[in-house]
């Protein structure tokens, strides 16, 4: 059995709750176990994931957060610098799934947060333990 990290940043709760039960539900129906830590945005994440890292208590995971694009360019730092920081940590060898929604409004929101939708809250854990299995094959 593998123990998950869920890094979420609580930006927009509703969405937030969505994906964290989608992706709750994909580690459960997988037989491992998991836990959630919370930070304020998605910036924060992929230092949260680095910093986790460093305790050796987790195999593999998922970052959960929204992204909704405002009037400034800061859609474009928050949603491809999250993305970027965790692509980093992933070619380093860290088991992630990105479940990060990097989106226009609040509908295309809803949709992927939703598990009864796009459910990428539950397509992000899956990400992350398919990632551990293949490094656990190559290890
Ligand atoms: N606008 C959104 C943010 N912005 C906050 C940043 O992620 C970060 O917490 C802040 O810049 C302090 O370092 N975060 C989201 O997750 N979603 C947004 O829509
Ligand atoms: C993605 C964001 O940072 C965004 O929510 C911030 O909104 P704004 O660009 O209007 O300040």
């Amino acid at each position: 059995m593998a123990h998950i990290l869920i890094v979420e940043a609580r930006f927009y709760e509703s969405y937030n709750d969505m994906l964290l039960a989608g992706a709750r539900a994909a580690i459960d129906a997988a037989g491992h176990s998991h836990e959630t830590v919370t930070v304020p945005g998605a910036l924060e994440i992929p230092g949260a994931i680095a910093l986790a890292q460093d305790s050796a208590r987790f195999d593999a995971f998922v970052a959960i957060g929204v992204v909704i694009r405002g009037e400034t360019y800061h859609f474009e730092i928050v949603a491809g610098e999250s993305a970027r920081a965790i692509m980093a940590l992933t070619l380093d060898g860290t088991a992630i799934g990105n479940g990060i929604l990097t989106v226009e409004n609040d509908a295309q929101a809803l949709v992927r947060a939703d598990p009864q939708q796009k459910d990428k809250g539950g397509e992000a854990a899956k990400a992350a333990l398919a990632m551990l299995e293949l490094q656990r094959r190559f290890a």
